[in-house]
């Protein structure tokens, strides 16, 4: 029986599962956490995959990362990281993202050339931010790589750092309609060029650990999810980590001109239309922390209280926002008076309101012509009995939860599987019958009540 490893380097973790390369079967796994905070040294990143990785892989033949998308990792002459990497969800560099869409003249002029319009999160803002900001430091970068790259450079000891279609397609310079690099773009954002990772193919072999075990190519954390699900046509995933995803896979490039949809790959020669909030499970984290209580605590609160929490809204934007793009928003809660003011109707208004964006992100799949049948809802805050029971109502589909498992983690292992197989498709992982299943009901009033309150306030 062969094994083979995937590593999740996620915000707030890096998980590694142990797979039977044949099936998929998770024989072992562990977890490490990383620092808190929007900047973070890849160095953390290692160690936390060292640590994880201590024992576990143990007889692994072969191993893939997929990381959290779009953070800047850069590099000097000699190899070395030149500043701590600015993950996905740090702001600072909103501005350089308006003045990028600007320059390019507008939003449309994106999405035709790498199928995504910059928001603070991409990678090509983060560069621009950085050398108007920086200027001594950037002037030392030499190379540019996203998080799955670098760890994967680390583990494969390969002489040149490679990428895949799909983390590139989170950067802002790589064209994945073109399959092709727009070192324009990078030169326009960064002001001249990097080095840049090599694009490999979905499932070629990188390099080989020191322990002998191939490296594959690794992919972005929804990518690597998606190809963990084995997503069909007709598929949605709604992931809530620290970032709240919504994705599908699709045959063809998506094109949203008005910003809402990334046109991302996937890892496997596909596309993975996908729209993200920055506020997911941690608003659930901070509504318990405000209430004085644990999540246990929090689930069993919100499950008391009524659907539509006695009129209250939250607009969760804790930590800003991306979609919509308020990066400078702060969270807010709406129509509070003396009946409804109450512990229940807050801890369900903070699970509805984390819901309720990614219900307009699914919203925004639809209306472009991607096919939803049901909903797979995955990540952290989908252990939460009373996010289950709230997802079918609010985001308006079916609803199933998988057997709990770190997918994105599974994910990597199963292109780790690929590689190894030496085949032309991934081979056919069985997800298991789903834990939670639940159709929509109708709740009067609740979008509508959150749209207006979100228009009211922020004017989108
Ligand atoms: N039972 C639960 N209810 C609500 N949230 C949960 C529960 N279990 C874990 N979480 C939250 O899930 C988050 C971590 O999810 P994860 O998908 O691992 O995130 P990431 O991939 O972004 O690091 C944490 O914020 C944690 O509090
Ligand atoms: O920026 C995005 C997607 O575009 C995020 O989804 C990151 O990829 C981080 O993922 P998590 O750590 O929250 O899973």
């Amino acid at each position: 029986m062969s094994l083979v490893a995937g590593i999740d380097s996620s915000t707030q973790s890096c998980k590694i599962v142990v797979c039977e390369a044949d099936t998929g079967t998770v024989v072992r796994e562990a977890r490490v956490p990383h620092p808190d905070g929007t900047e973070v040294h890849p160095d953390a990143w290692w160690e936390a995959l060292t640590q994880a990785s201590a024992g576990l892989l143990e007889g692994v033949e072969a191993v893939a990362v997929a990381g959290q998308q779009h953070g800047m990792v850069t590099v000097d002459d000699h190899g070395e990281v030149v500043r701590p990497a600015l993950l996905w969800n740090d702001t600072r560099s909103a501005g350089a993202a308006a003045d990028l869409v600007d320059e390019l003249g507008g939003a449309g002029a994106w999405a035709d050339a790498v199928g995504t319009v910059p928001t603070a999160s991409l990678t090509a803002a983060k560069l621009r931010w950085f050398a108007e900001h920086e200027p001594a430091a950037a002037s030392r970068a030499r190379g540019v790589m996203l998080p799955h790259d670098w760890l994967t450079w680390k583990l494969s000891g390969s002489e040149r750092p490679t990428t895949d279609r799909g983390d590139a397609s989170g950067t802002g310079y790589w064209d994945p309609a073109g399959n092709t690099y727009r070192t324009d773009l990078l030169e326009h954002a960064f002001g001249r060029q990097l080095d840049l990772p090599r694009v490999a193919s979905p499932d070629e072999a990188v390099g080989r650990t020191p322990e002998g075990a191939l490296v594959a190519p690794g992919t972005g954390d929804n990518m690597g999810s998606a190809l963990g699900l084995g997503l069909r046509p007709g598929d949605a995933v709604v992931s809530l980590g620290t970032s709240g995803t919504v994705f599908a896979v699709g045959d063809h490039p998506s094109h949203s001109p008005q910003g809402a949809i990334c046109g991302f790959a996937d890892a496997t020669g596909r596309y993975l239309p996908l729209v993200c909030t920055l506020n997911a499970a941690r608003v659930l984290d901070a509504t318990a922390a405000m209430l004085g209580t644990d999540l246990p605590g929090l689930d069993r609160l919100a499950t008391l209280a009524e659907p539509g929490a006695g009129g209250i809204v939250l607009l969760p934007y804790l930590d800003g926002e991306r979609t919509p793009d308020l990066p400078g928003a702060a969270g807010s809660l709406h129509h509070l008076n003396r009946d409804n003011m109450r512990p229940e109707n807050i801890a369900r208004a903070a699970v509805e309101g984390m819901l309720l964006g990614l219900a307009d992100g699914l919203a925004a799949l639809t209306d472009s012509g991607v096919p939803v049948e049901r909903v797979q809802l995955v990540g952290g805050a989908a252990r939460s009995e009373a996010v289950r029971a709230a997802a079918p109502t609010v985001l308006g589909a079916p609803v199933e939860v998988p057997p709990p498992a770190e997918y994105v983690a599974i994910g990597a292992a199963r292109q780790a599987a690929w590689v190894l197989a030496g085949t032309g498709e991934p081979p056919e992982w069985n997800v298991g019958e789903p834990e939670f299943t639940a159709q929509p009901q109708e709740i009067a009033g609740l979008h509508e009540r959150y749209a207006r309150v979100r228009r009211d306030t922020h004017g989108v």
